[in-house]
C-alpha cells in the first residue's frame, strides 16, 4: 500500500469512521441502499432478545450486500437468507444469540496465506466449524458512472483485496492513494452514497450491479487463481461421518519438550493421515482469552499455537486415535470442527 506518513493514516482513519458511520446510521439522507430495499447491516449494539423467525436459514456475515462473504453463504446454503453484520464479531454474536443460524468467516487466501485475526476470533468463541467454501475471487476496480480511471486519486478496499490488485492497479497507471475499509462491497456503497467521483472501488461485479456502478476493469486480481477459503461456524457441531470426504481443522499448543512437534506430525503420518495446512503463530507476547465448554473463558500465555486441517472425519478410528495420541504433547488442544470438504472444481465456476 502507498499509505505512509500521519496525515495520509488520518485520513484513513477518517474515511473508515465515515463508511462506519454512514452504515450506524442508516440510509435516511442516501437513496441508494433505501430504494433498493436491503438489509441494514447488523452491530453489537442491535442484540436485544433473539426473534423467532421460520425455517430458512440465516447466515451471517460480516459486510454488506455483494461482499464475497454473502456470495460464499449463498454458495455453501443456496437457499439461506444472508444476514449482513458491520463486524465479526456482530456475526459471531448473532449465531451465538440464535438471530442467525450460520457464520461465514473466511479464513485464508491462495496469495495471502491464512487470517490471523479470524482464526483468533474462533478460539474467543465456542461456535464450531460445520463446513467450508472455496470461492474464486474475481476483482473489479467500480467508480461511479461517468468517471474514467485518469480521474481517480485514491481506491478503496478491504485490505486483503487491495494487496490482491496492487501489482495490476500500478500496471494500469492507478499508482494513486490505497485506503483501507472493513469490505469490498461497503467501500463500492460507501462511493455510491456519497457520489464520490475521485474514488474507486475494489469489489464484485454483483456490487457494482448492486451500487449502480460501472466497472473500469474486470479481473484485477494479480494471481488468476485466487482463491479464497470461508468456514461455516454453528452453535452445534455436526455429526462426523465416513461416507464422504471430511476435513478436521485442530488448533493446540506443544509441550515445551524438545522434539514434541515431530511427534504431533508423526501421529498423523504413521496413519496415513494427509494434512491440508499446518502454520504456527506466535502467541507469546499476548495472552489469549479462550472460552470452554461452558463459555466461560480465561486468559492463557502460549509461546506458539499451531493449525492443523487434516483429511480425516472425527469419525475415523485413525482421526480419534491420532487426536488421544496429541493430547501427550500438547498443553492445549481444540478441535476446531470436523466437516464435509468442499470439493467443487474450482476451474469453470462462474465470476463473482
Ligand atoms: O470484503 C469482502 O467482500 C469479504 O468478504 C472479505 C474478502 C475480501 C477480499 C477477498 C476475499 C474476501
Amino acid at each position: 500500500m502507498e499509505n505512509s506518513g500521519d496525515g495520509q493514516q488520518q485520513q484513513q482513519q477518517d474515511l473508515a469512521e465515515r463508511a462506519y458511520l454512514v452504515q450506524v446510521n442508516g440510509y435516511d439522507s442516501l437513496a441508494t441502499p433505501k430504494d433498493l430495499n436491503l438489509p441494514r447491516p447488523l452491530s453489537i449494539s442491535d442484540f436485544a432478545p433473539a426473534p423467532m423467525h421460520g425455517s430458512t436459514l440465516r447466515v451471517a456475515y460480516q459486510g454488506v450486500p455483494g461482499a464475497y462473504s454473502e456470495a460464499a453463504a449463498c454458495k455453501a446454503y443456496p437457499e439461506c437468507e444472508p444476514v449482513p453484520c458491520e463486524q465479526f464479531e456482530a456475526a459471531f454474536q448473532a449465531v451465538e444469540l440464535w438471530l442467525a443460524d450460520r457464520a461465514v468467516l473466511p479464513v485464508e487466501n491462495s496469495l495471502g496465506g491464512s487470517i490471523h485475526r479470524n482464526y483468533d476470533l474462533l478460539l474467543r468463541h465456542r461456535l464450531h466449524i460445520v463446513g467450508e467454501v472455496q470461492l474464486p475471487v474475481h476483482h473489479c476496480l467500480l467508480a461511479m458512472p461517468g468517471v474514467s480511471k485518469a480521474d481517480l486519486r485514491r481506491v478503496i478496499s478491504h485490505p486483503q483485496a487491495l494487496a490482491q490488485c496492487e501489482h495490476t492497479l500500478t500496471r494500469l497507471g492507478l499508482s494513486v492513494a490505497r485506503e483501507a475499509v472493513d469490505d469490498t462491497a461497503g467501500a463500492a456503497q460507501f462511493i455510491a452514497e456519497n457520489n464520490l467521483r475521485d474514488t474507486a472501488a475494489i469489489a464484485s461485479n454483483r456490487a457494482a450491479e448492486i451500487y449502480g456502478m460501472n466497472i473500469l476493469a474486470n479481473g484485477i486480481q494479480d494471481d488468476a487463481g485466487n482463491v479464497t477459503r470461508f468456514v461455516m461456524l454453528a452453535r452445534e457441531p455436526i455429526i462426523p461421518r465416513v461416507d464422504r470426504p471430511f476435513k478436521t481443522s485442530i488448533v493446540f499448543a506443544k509441550e515445551e519438550a524438545t522434539g514434541s512437534l515431530f511427534k504431533v506430525l508423526s501421529a498423523f503420518a504413521f496413519r496415513d493421515i494427509n494434512l491440508t495446512k499446518i502454520e504456527s503463530r506466535p502467541q507469546r507476547k499476548k495472552p489469549l482469552r479462550i472460552v470452554d465448554d461452558n463459555n466461560s473463558g480465561k486468559s492463557q500465555y502460549f509461546e506458539y499455537l499451531f493449525y492443523i486441517d487434516f483429511e480425516a472425519s472425527m469419525a475415523d478410528k485413525r482421526a480419534q486415535n491420532a487426536l488421544a495420541e496429541l493430547q501427550e504433547f500438547t498443553s492445549f488442544l481444540r478441535v476446531l470442527g470436523s466437516y464435509p470438504m468442499d470439493v467443487t472444481p474450482l476451474v469453470g465456476s462462474p465470476p463473482l
